[in-house]
């Protein structure tokens, strides 16, 4: 079989690859030229980005085989979301990879800005001995703003109180006492304008935040404040932040990010009182080994079609690592009722008995979804587009929970009526330290097989010596058979369940010809999971 191909758009960690592991094919191209970009895409499953790759509907559409997105970083402002879910293509990226970095690098511009670092070096190297004329100001005793309390904020908090400095926070989406934790006063924007000696940027970029920091907000400030953005770029206006360092309300800037990128030419870069980088939040060894890893491990994880805590675009909550084996079986589940249906019910009940019960199941209900629809969809179900694919085929879902399960710890059960009116039902556990998964339960009929590989299934009058009967039409079959199961009770025409473990799948002809052998009425298979 192919390998599955892993495109890397952009410069990533050597641990990315190493962590990816040797069943993928890796590609490359370069991201930001759109050309290289849209010529790679078709040909991969999975693209990991960071920030200078833009992945649009455009881009998306050109992924005709693209499963997942991985930004290798935090800022998904590159990446059309919801063009991602319209396409079934999971969104992956690294939520707090690089926070710690970017904090630092923040650390170092507020110092830069505060004691003229890098122009001083740059004078010095130039051959000039000046020292009056980079004279600063110290950080401690003055008032530190900070607008976006979030994880990166929160981090600069604490390292700049370490500086002694007042901290004033603006953030009206975090909790009550957060602020307080963090020795921070909460203040209304106005009041962070007014009163700070240094602001410093730690927002997303949205609508609302985007040229937040503009002329009005500009004309408010304290007069001599000090400016760092190591945010987004475009959430402080450039241009009016050019008019205010001129004029000297704004006495410096330290800037990371621009509004389009990559920025080599800005009249920013005139002013002595600017320092800059270019995006180096961040760039260092461990933030990018650190979000190189985690990507590689989500795609690895989605490749193999399994839920990915850090999807973006699953909308499920937390979904509890004690549930991941339910999951796994739930799905099975699915794929079974789907062989043994040949077709949709209109509506599904999942029903969930037993310990398991008293977790948060929409995940579950998802997996057997994407389970159930994984044999009859072209192009793939994943946990993403299983949503939208079942609406489209009129596929009701009802989770009943909490029922008592009194012959196993948990139980999970699939039921549906068929268009033609026949109601199909599959239940299953998982039993053991190992967690094996247990087929219990299949159209009425009680049984108890492992939910292996290359499970065959047979509907028979009951009639003695049928289980003979039944090995022997395997065995000329061609079927290697490891157990036979007779399942009498719980169904309620006439016929009894036959449930064999092969050592592999049969072929739909050799199955047919095993049914005709045994004079069963039908007879069907569940395949190994691809
Ligand atoms: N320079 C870099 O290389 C680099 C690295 C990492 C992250 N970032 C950027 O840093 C920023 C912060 O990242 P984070 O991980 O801390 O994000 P976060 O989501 O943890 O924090 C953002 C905070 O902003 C607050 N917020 C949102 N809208 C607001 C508004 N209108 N007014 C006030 N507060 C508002 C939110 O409540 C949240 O607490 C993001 O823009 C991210 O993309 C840059
Ligand atoms: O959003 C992010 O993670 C940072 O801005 C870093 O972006 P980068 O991965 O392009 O350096």
């Amino acid at each position: 079989m192919d390998k599955a191909v892993v495109l890397i758009a952009e410069e990533l960690s050597p641990a990315t690859v190493d962590a990816l592991g040797p069943e993928f094919e890796i590609r490359y191209c370069t991201g930001a030229d759109r050309a290289s970009l849209l010529a790679a895409l078709p040909g991969a499953d999975a693209v990991l980005v960071r920030s200078a790759t833009r992945m649009d509907a455009e881009a998306i559409a050109a992924g005709t085989r693209l499963k997942v997105i991985g930004r290798a970083g935090v800022g998904l402002d590159n990446v059309d979301v919801p063009a991602a879910s319209r396409a079934g293509v999971m969104v992956v990226n690294a939520p707090t990879s690089n926070v710690v970095s970017a904090a630092e690098l923040t650390v170092g511009l507020l110092l830069a800005v505060a004691r003229n670092i890098p122009q001083a070096d740059a004078a010095l190297k130039g051959g000039q001995w000046q020292r009056g004329r980079f004279t600063g100001v110290e950080l401690s005793g003055r008032t530190l703003g900070i607008l976006g309390l979030g994880r990166i904020g929160s981090l600069v908090a604490r390292r700049m109180a370490a500086f002694g400095m007042r901290l004033l926070a603006h953030d009206p989406y975090v909790p009550a006492g957060h602020a307080e934790r963090l020795g921070a006063r909460v203040v209304g924007l106005d009041e962070l304008l007014e009163s700070s000696d240094f602001l410093t940027v730690h927002l997303p970029r949205t609508p609302e935040t985007t040229g937040i920091l503009g002329f009005d907000a500009l004309q408010r400030v304290k007069p001599g404040v000090r400016i760092v953005n190591a945010a987004r770029g475009g959430i402080v206006d450039e241009a009016e932040l050019y008019a205010a360092l001129k004029e000297g309300r704004v006495a410096a800037a330290g800037i990371d990010v621009f509004a389009t990128e990559p920025c080599t030419d800005s009249p920013l870069f005139e002013l002595d009182n600017v320092v800059v980088t270019p995006h180096l939040g961040a760039g260092t060894a461990e933030a990018q080994e650190r979000a190189g890893v985690a990507v590689a491990r989500s795609v690895r994880e989605a490749l193999a079609g399994r839920f990915v805590p850090e999807a973006c675009n699953v909308r499920l909550g937390e979904v509890d690592a004690e549930l991941d084996p339910w999951l796994a079986l739930a799905e099975r589940l699915g794929g079974l009722f789907t062989a043994t249906a040949g077709a949709l019910p209109g509506r599904l009940r999942v029903t969930v008995g037993g310990e398991i019960a008293r977790h948060e199941l929409a995940a579950l209900e998802l997996a057997t979804v994407k389970g159930i629809l994984a044999p009859v969809v072209e192009g793939g179900v994943t946990y993403v587009n299983a949503p939208l694919l079942a609406q489209e085929r009129g596929l009701d879902t009802e989770l009943v929970t909490g029922a008592e399960s009194t012959a196993h710890r948990s139980l999970v059960r699939i039921e549906g009526t068929l268009p033609g009116g026949e109601h199909v039902s599959v239940s299953g556990t998982l039993t053991g330290h190992r967690g094996g998964e247990r087929l219990v339960e299949l159209l009425g009929h009680d049984v108890d097989v492992p939910l292996g590989d290359g499970l065959a299934f047979f509907l028979a009058p009951d009639e003695s010596g049928l289980i003979a009967g039944a090995g022997e039409a395997l065995a000329r079959a061609g079927a290697a058979v490891e157990s036979l199961r007779l399942a009498r009770t719980g169904g309620d025409d006439g016929t009894v369940l036959v449930a064999a473990a092969l050592a592999a799948p049969l072929e739909p002809a050799a199955l047919d010809d095993a049914a005709v052998r045994m004079g069963a009425v039908r007879g069907w298979g569940l395949e190994r999971r691809r």
